[in-house]
């Protein structure tokens, strides 16, 4: 078997266009989206990333901004700055960029924002939403890894879906989201014992550690669909995912490359997400 490849990048370009169309009629009635990223610091892969999403708004007709602090702001001046962005109207989405400096408790952070404004959709609210199976603001990349699924007709209900990695916001989400739509999940980590024995029965495998070649072809049952997370710089300044590509792509039956793959559909979730909390669904 030769898997297909799901083209995140050519995905999001098409879903952009949708929500181009989308935005511009909201602004015909003068509802401008607006998204406001925070970005603290001076990291050089926090900066690019920060610069993509904005790019990505432009391209749509949603507004942004981005407010730049410095790596030594303290706690207490971050929180006066969510607290002004959640009370200004003309801001529908607020996104603080993670990782953070360490005298920032970040928990302290996310639950300041406005649930309603919480595009990144990790405030505990949004979280206990998705989990109860409410309505809500998504975690980006779980929610356009499900997606990419969807847009393939891969079918979840009943599937034997394995999750390695239990962070707050990929595995863990990606895991409900996947457990919402009735697939039966495992979740693995570091602390797991027998990671092959689970991976080789993953009808969904999906990986989100931070380290390539977790997974080759040997982790994989034939035919299962393998979604690729990682984002790992290389050296040669190259990026790379957490999967071996071409090992896996001889057993899998749909794999997601890096890059191109899941990466832009995070940014189009982003943007999903702006303009449902610009519409005011979000309660
Ligand atoms: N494409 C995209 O849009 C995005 C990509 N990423 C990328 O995804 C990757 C994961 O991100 P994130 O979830 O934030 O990372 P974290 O570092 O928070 O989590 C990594 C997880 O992997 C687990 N793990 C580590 N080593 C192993 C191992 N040897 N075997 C099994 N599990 C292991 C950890 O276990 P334990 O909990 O026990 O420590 C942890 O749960 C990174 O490469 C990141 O850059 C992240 C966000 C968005
Ligand atoms: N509050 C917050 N929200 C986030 O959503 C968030 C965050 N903090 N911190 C860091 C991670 C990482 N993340 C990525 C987004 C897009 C790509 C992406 O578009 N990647 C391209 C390549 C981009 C490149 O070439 O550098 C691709 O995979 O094709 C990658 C990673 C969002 N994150």
């Amino acid at each position: 078997m030769v898997a297909e490849v799901i083209n995140g990048k050519e995905l999001s370009t098409k879903l952009k266009e949708e929500m181009k169309q989308e935005v511009d009629l909201l602004r015909k009635q003068n509802l401008v989206p607006h998204l406001t990223v925070v970005l603290v610091g001076n990291n050089p892969a926090s900066r690019s990333y920060v610069n993509g999403k904005k790019r990505a708004s432009e391209e749509v007709g949603i507004s942004s901004e981005i407010i730049e602090l410095p790596e030594t702001v303290s706690e207490e001046e971050l929180l006066d700055v969510i607290d002004k962005l959640n009370n200004e109207d003309a801001v529908h989405g607020i996104l603080v960029q993670l990782p953070l400096p360490k005298q920032i408790t970040v928990a302290h952070i996310i639950e300041a924002i406005d649930p309603r404004k919480d595009v990144d959709g990790f405030h505990p609210i949004n979280i206990g939403k998705m989990m109860t199976g409410q309505d809500t603001l998504l975690p980006c990349t779980p929610y356009g890894i499900l997606t990419m699924l969807h847009s393939k007709n891969i079918s979840i209900e009943g599937k034997h879906a394995v999750v390695i990695g239990r962070s707050n916001i990929v595995g863990k989400p990606v895991g409900q989201l996947l457990l919402n739509e009735n697939a039966t999940v495992t979740y693995c980590h570091s602390r797991t014992k027998n990671l092959k024995e689970l991976t080789k029965q993953a009808d969904i495998l999906v990986v989100a550690v931070g380290r390539p070649n977790v997974i080759n072809e040997e982790y994989i049952k034939s035919g299962a669909v393998v979604i690729d997370v990682g984002i790992n710089r290389l050296e040669d300044g190259t990026l790379t995912g957490d999967v071996d590509f071409q090992s896996a792509m001889k057993k899998a039956s749909y794999i997601t490359p890096v890059p191109r793959g899941v990466g832009p559909m995070t940014i189009t979730s982003l943007l999903h997400n702006t303009i449902k909390a610009a519409k005011g669904l979000i309660k």
